[in-house]
């Protein structure tokens, strides 16, 4: 009897860090490349990390950790090796003839979930494109592949320089389709937009995973995809919905996430247009991450690369919920002296809430826990806005002042 139940593939995960970075970011690394990889179904055997200036130039990592990975990978009979970074053609190659099994790096990673989870066909152009891109340089690689795949080591001379030419026109001409396909889509799309010129658009961005569709959903009532998987949504959904009968836009985007790929950003600049063009922005953070923090940061940071930085933000801190059962699960567990105590949730409500010129809010999308807040702070951003569009506008009075001093 043949089983065709897909088998699950096996992977050991590899990141370096440097000097400034501490253990416990290389676990949270680690730890997210590892959901990364369950999103495609991969189950993580082992995890390395190694601390170096820099990743080593040939192999990434050092000769003797890769002599330590070489016997896991060979002990456990594991499919594939995941980079946390992303590596050079020649790294690539190198580790491949090293561990004779498949190599992924970080961006191939990324790119493969976003592939299983474009919808749209304008997703799905970008995301082909932004792999054919980043395969062109390395299709050295990708044809050895090939080649073993067919079993054939050795009775075709190897991987053929001619062979290798021949593929690498054909990516080239599918790469001069896709772009092709793209401006095509675009300039519907372009269409679409002059058309919404007239109303307020606001964006949900945030990290991936923090809940922009849970709130997408709430808000809309909308049957938005929410899954506890990195990059659920791929592309971008439009509502227009209305709070105290202002109506607006509101676009779900796709997630960010530490180094995204270059090339996935590139091609994506369509469908993050929605997030160019909001005249407000919704960031979503899921408070209850560890690193919230940090993935804030990095947010901002690839706001500030699409031009986006500086639009009037409403700050959702989503999972209020979680974060408390984390605090509470703290409590009972045994801490040594070093280990700090969480915050309470009081105490950052006042750091985050007395800011200036932030408008901030804390909720729990799935227990329903300050909607109606966020709905009145989003309210006053969106007002304000459409008052700029129609002037003439009158709003009740009663809509006012609901929650100000
Ligand atoms: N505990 C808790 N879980 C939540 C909350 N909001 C969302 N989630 C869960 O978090 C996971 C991710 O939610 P999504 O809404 O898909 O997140 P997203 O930001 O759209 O994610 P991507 O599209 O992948 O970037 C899901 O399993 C949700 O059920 C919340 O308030 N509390
Ligand atoms: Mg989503």
């Amino acid at each position: 009897m043949i089983s065709t139940a897909p088998v699950k593939q096996t992977a050991v995960l590899v990141s370096v860090i440097d000097k400034r970075q501490n253990e416990d970011q290389a676990f949270e690394y680690l730890d997210e490349l590892e959901f990364l990889a369950s999103t495609l179904n991969i189950k993580t055997k082992y995890k390395f990390y190694q601390k170096l200036e820099k990743p080593d130039i040939r192999t990434f990592v050092g000769k003797g950790k890769l002599e330590e990975i070489q016997t896991a990978v060979k002990a456990e009979e594991i499919d594939i090796v995941i980079f946390d970074d992303d590596l050079s053609p020649s790294q690539l190659r190198n580790l491949e003839k090293e561990f004779k099994v498949k190599i992924y790096d970080r961006s191939l990673l990324i790119l493969d979930i976003f592939l299983k989870r474009a919808r749209t066909a304008q997703a799905k152009t970008q995301v082909e494109l932004a792999r054919n891109e980043y395969l062109l340089p390395r299709l050295t690689r990708m044809w050895t592949h090939l080649e073993r795949q067919r079993g054939g080591t050795g009775t075709r001379g190897g991987a053929g320089e001619k062979e290798i030419e021949t593929d690498r026109r054909m990516i080239r001409n599918q790469i001069n389709v896709l772009k092709k396909k793209l401006e095509k889509i675009e300039k519907q799309r372009e269409t679409q937009r002059k058309r919404r010129e007239n109303q307020v658009r606001v964006a949900l961005v945030g990290y991936t995973n923090v809940g922009k569709s849970t709130i997408m959903r709430l808000l809309t009532k909308a049957d938005v995809l929410a899954e506890d998987k990195l990059f659920a949504t791929v592309d971008s959904t439009v509502r227009k919905i209305a709070i105290h009968n202002i109506p607006f836009l509101l676009s779900d985007t796709v997630g960010f996430i530490r180094k995204l790929p270059h090339n996935l950003i590139e091609s994506f600049k369509s469908t993050l247009d929605e997030v160019r063009e909001a005249d407000i922005l919704v960031h979503v953070v899921d408070v209850s991450h560890p690193s919230f923090e940090e993935h804030m940061k990095v947010v901002d940071e690839t706001l500030a690369e699409l031009n986006a930085k500086d639009k009037p933000t409403l700050i959702v801190f989503n999972k209020i919920d979680q974060y408390r059962d984390h605090l509470e699960h703290w409590e009972e567990e045994e801490h040594g002296e070093d280990e700090s105590r969480p915050v309470s949730l009081e105490y950052l409500k006042n750091s985050y809430m007395n800011k200036e010129n932030t408008s901030a809010v804390f909720i729990s999308a799935v227990n329903k826990e300050n909607i109606e807040e966020m709905r009145d702070k989003l309210f006053e951003l969106v007002k304000d806005r459409y008052l700029e569009i129609y002037p003439n506008f009158l709003i009740p009075d009663y809509y006012y002042g609901k929650y100000e001093e």
